[in-house]
């Protein structure tokens, strides 16, 4: 963007914060607009394009940083616009794919299925080598242009966010810049669809057999930067609601479901489709009694660190026993909070979440809503909370909402529990134990010759330097040191015995097990 454009562009954007006051919003004393500030900033992103409205849509999940009155306007930011040309998606896709649309399409719909601000969805059928039809297939194409007007708009939003941060105390302390370069990352992803394309992909493998979900074919040699060809679909959306009744689904199944599928994409896959709104999932009815879900539009995804998971599983653990003291011992273990902070206020704000959400009957309770509670008391303590633990925060409170629609009855904790346990078990049992202890021992036995020869020279050098007593003390600690390795080394091969002959006679693996265990807790001791 050149400094001309520019300069109008910031002209632009500060004609939209004057008309709709957005200074005011800083300062609420001085504010005397009647309209409530959220509609007012929603409606001045939704007028600045693009860039804007992916950002605020952004922020509206983030209640560690945008206060809840704010975040629930953000939430109705609309991304739907008129669409463009079929014309000007065919140019795209033979630009992209080097050859007439009608030589690989045996039909292509000009008219766009769906339309937003960054792709629209086009319905075609791919052409079969011998000129027959092929497979139904919907084709994602991007927006004319689309990268140049999200680009310098990106630009645009660090440059508002250095401003900012120099003029204004109270923006300062929310770390603008940081934000942008935070979100920088999730709005340029959405420009390449061969990234979407992989993470269905990925989906699609974690999922392929299941009778839960479905993730659709990606076509990779029809798929570019700039175009994604799938498989088409043909469930009825989440949203006919009536028309799902009348086929006579069950309502309870696909509710249990959706849970299921949340906790097994969470703690099994560690792999979750994180824009699980209602316009992207579809319901295969083939059999209504247990039906199955599909899914599309796999722009955003997300995963959790190993921390983060357990940090989850341990709050869903306190939460559902009602036990908001351990909900706050654990936010203190984890160095969840700043220092300095008193631990009794910390633990009084997590109190007055818990008690009246755990007053409830089990059938009104959100785990995803008291997630948010939680990110919301982090704002308070200054404490920034990971993005992909508030993208799965979101997650949930959108599979929670679908779900309790469904079927209000819905018992949440019911469908998690047995995944929760497996999990548990799988993480922190003996034979996750063995299995991490399998995975060190490659690393350890090639460090093994280096730790003795280095040993072997740190005894050279005290025989060398007399018998006095410190050294001595130090030659003594050092062997303890070396025969704890070396137990420790040797409780490691016993495990990774035990488990390499696991399938063999029944007494040997659980001698090994039980020697492994013996000399581990004697080198840990
Ligand atoms: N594989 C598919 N089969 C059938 N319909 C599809 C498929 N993929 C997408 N669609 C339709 O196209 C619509 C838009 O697709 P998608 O959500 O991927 O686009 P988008 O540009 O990311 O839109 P938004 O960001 O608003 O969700 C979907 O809501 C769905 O109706």
């Amino acid at each position: 963007m050149n400094a001309f454009s520019r300069l109008r562009r910031i002209w632009q954007i500060q004609r939209v914060l004057r008309r709709y006051r957005l200074r005011e919003i800083l300062k609420p004393h001085a504010d005397r607009d009647p309209r409530p500030r959220g509609e007012r900033l929603r409606m001045a992103i939704e007028e600045l394009g693009p860039v804007f409205i992916k950002f605020g849509q952004a922020l509206s999940t983030r209640p560690d940083i945008v206060p809840a009155d704010i975040a629930a306007e953000l939430a109705k930011l609309q991304d739907r616009v008129p669409p463009f040309a079929g014309s000007a998606a065919r140019a795209i896709i033979e630009s992209e794919l080097g050859k007439p649309v009608d030589e690989m399409f045996a039909e292509f719909d000009d008219r766009a299925l769906a339309s937003a601000s960054v792709a629209q969805v086009h319905t075609a059928r791919l052409k079969n080598e011998d000129g027959t039809p092929g497979f139904d297939v919907v084709v994602k194409v991007l927006r004319p242009g689309i990268e140049a007007v999200m680009k310098s708009d990106i630009e645009l939003l660090h440059t508002l966010a250095a401003l900012a941060e120099r003029f204004s105390s109270e923006l300062r302390r929310l770390r603008p810049r940081d934000v942008v370069r935070e979100y920088e990352k999730v709005l340029l992803d959405e420009l390449d669809l061969m990234r979407e394309g992989a993470n269905c992909a990925q989906l699609r493998r974690n999922w392929l057999g299941s009778k839960l979900i479905y993730h659709p074919l990606v076509f990779w040699d029809y798929t570019r930067t700039r175009v994604l060809v799938m498989e088409r679909i043909y469930g009825i959306s989440i949203r006919e609601l009536e028309r799902l009744r009348a086929l006579d689904v069950d309502f309870k199944v696909l509710s249990e479901r959706g849970v299921e599928i949340f906790f097994k994409q969470t703690f099994v896959h560690n792999f979750f489709h994180a824009d699980m709104h209602p316009g992207n999932i579809f319901v295969d009815v083939s059999d209504p009694r247990q039906p199955s879900y599909q899914a599309v539009d796999f722009g955003i995804v997300g995963s959790l660190t190993a921390s983060d998971q357990r940090y989850l599983a341990e709050n869903f653990y306190a939460f559902f026993n009602r036990d908001y003291k351990r909900v706050a011992e654990l936010h203190l273990e984890s160095e969840w909070i700043p220092e300095g902070t008193r631990v009794e206020d910390f633990e009084a704000a997590i109190r007055t979440i818990c008690e009246p959400i755990f007053q409830r009957p089990l059938r009104d309770i959100s785990f995803g809503f008291f997630l948010l509670r939680l990110f919301q008391v982090a704002r308070r303590f200054d404490y920034q909370v990971q993005p992909q633990l508030v993208l799965l925060q979101k997650t949930l409170l959108q599979i929670e909402g679908l779900g309790r629609q469904l079927y209000p009855d819905l018992d949440l904790w019911k469908t998690a529990k047995p995944i929760m346990e497996d999990w548990m078990r799988a993480r922190l049992g003996p034979a996750a134990t063995f299995e991490k202890m399998r995975a060190q021992a490659p690393g350890l036995a090639e460090s093994l010759p280096e730790l003795a020869q280095q040993a072997l020279r740190h005894f050279k050098r005290l025989d060398a330097g007399g018998k006095d007593r410190e050294l001595r003390a130090l030659r003594a600690e050092i062997r303890s040191a070396n025969r704890r390795t070396l137990t420790l080394v040797a409780a490691m091969a016993c495990g990774v015995a035990a488990l390499l002959l696991r399938e063999a006679a029944p007494l040997l693996p659980a001698a090994l097990g039980a020697m492994a265990l013996l000399l581990g807790w004697r080198a840990l001791r």
